[in-house]
């Protein structure tokens, strides 16, 4: 059985030019306006060059340490795609998004299911998974694919138009793909360890997800959630940012601060640390809790992720190097299979994946732990 609101696409909403209650936040569900002050005198996010990284630079390795430790996520620089190439993906996305909608039917999400009913399934076009009548809905729609492994894509969710849009993906994850393990080796290396440390652990082969967001004109974007608070299912996410349009933030230090969009057409393209390599470092990197804004009447927004995941049989745990007397395991051991399909559980639920699937240790049991030795 799918939701009634499992439907409805925000597109079509926004096209009314009418602001349902089933999207608009409480006021103690942490209304964008009201963290609106906050940000304004915000220092503007760190940048790293990967192609120094892979180059062992110490310079831009000590950089990279110090946008883990304070921010959990940075701009990219030296990735080898061009602005040109960055836009041509975009320009695909929007193509795909502003199609009429009967040709993006045959994409989505909601498909029959084996009793005769519908039901929702992650991949394809629509909106994310609606539970419950309570759920306020995120003001965005969404084109979400497996792109790697090969030979798990599921093509009659890829679009054929744009006609170049499935070609430009494949190229955009290859290219995401050498920035993610560039900085996953950078990561270990920061720790002091070998350069496969988390390479090793999560896989070689990293399951990647892309995520294409479409967020409408809204006509009360102080009202309403892009996209809700959330950490990334992944180890990292390479993310590139609508060119012209913001409204990506990040929770730092207890307040949301803006990734401001760069002007004259540059793309920004970021890493984000997700939950699976919080895990994987028992917390020596932690994944940001980032939203996004909707944009306002005027305006639209698109948005590129790419999930790099552990492959799903590994055991996601804390690496037993990283974990001591002083640093007991502050997560339980669990198959990354299962932590990934609890991820969307807990977001429709608006709850971190590790909160809801209980995945830290609690205090009490690392007091036991650090006595025992264990
Ligand atoms: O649209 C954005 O800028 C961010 C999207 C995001 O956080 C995600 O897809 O996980
Ligand atoms: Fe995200």
């Amino acid at each position: 059985m799918v939701h009634q609101a499992q439907g409805l696409l925000v597109q079509e909403v926004a096209a009314d030019g009418e602001l349902p209650s089933r999207y608009v936040l409480k006021e103690q569900q942490g209304r964008p306006a009201a963290a609106a002050d906050a940000q304004r005198a915000a220092p503007s996010i760190p940048t790293v060059d990967v192609d120094r990284l892979a180059d062992a630079d110490a310079g831009e390795a000590d950089k990279l340490r110090s946008a883990l430790a304070s921010w959990g996520l940075f701009a990219v620089t030296g990735h080898g795609m061009t602005d040109p190439f960055l836009d041509a993906i975009l320009g695909a996305a929007r193509g795909f998004f502003h199609l009429p909608m009967e040709a993006k039917q045959e994409y989505r999400n909601v498909v029959d299911a084996d009793d005769g009913g519908r039901k929702f399934q992650p991949e394809g076009y629509g909106v994310d998974r609606v539970d419950t009548d309570e759920q306020v809905l995120d003001w965005c729609d969404r084109l979400y694919l497996q792109v790697r492994p090969d030979d798990a894509r599921q093509l009659r969710f890829w679009p054929t138009h744009p006609s170049d849009l499935a070609e430009l993906l494949k190229e955009f994850s290859v290219e995401g793909e050498k920035v993610a393990k560039l900085v996953v080796t950078a990561m270990a290396r920061c720790l002091g360890f070998e350069e496969g440390f988390f390479l090793d652990k999560v896989g070689e082969r990293m399951p990647s997800y892309a995520r294409f967001t479409y967020y409408p004109p809204c006509p009360r974007p102080d009202l309403v959630h892009g996209l809700k608070p959330h950490t990334d299912n992944s180890v990292v996410t390479v993310l590139l940012l609508d060119e012209q349009v913001g409204g990506l933030q990040v929770l730092k230090d207890g307040s949301w601060v803006d990734v401001p969009v760069l002007g004259d057409g540059r793309h920004q393209l970021l890493v984000v640390v997700g939950d699976e390599m919080e895990i994987t470092s028992n917390a020596a990197f932690r994944a940001p809790i980032h939203r996004v804004m909707a944009p306002g009447e005027e305006a639209e927004r698109v948005s590129l992720a790419v999930f790099y995941q552990p492959e799903p049989d590994r055991v996601l745990e804390p690496s037993p190097e990283l974990v001591d007397g002083e640093r007991p395991a502050m997560y339980k051991k669990l198959q990354a299979k299962v932590f990934a399909d609890g991820f969307w559980d807990a977001f429709a639920l608006g709850e971190r994946t590790i909160d809801f699937l209980k995945v830290k240790v609690d205090a009490v049991d690392q007091a036991t732990a650090a006595v025992s030795g264990a």
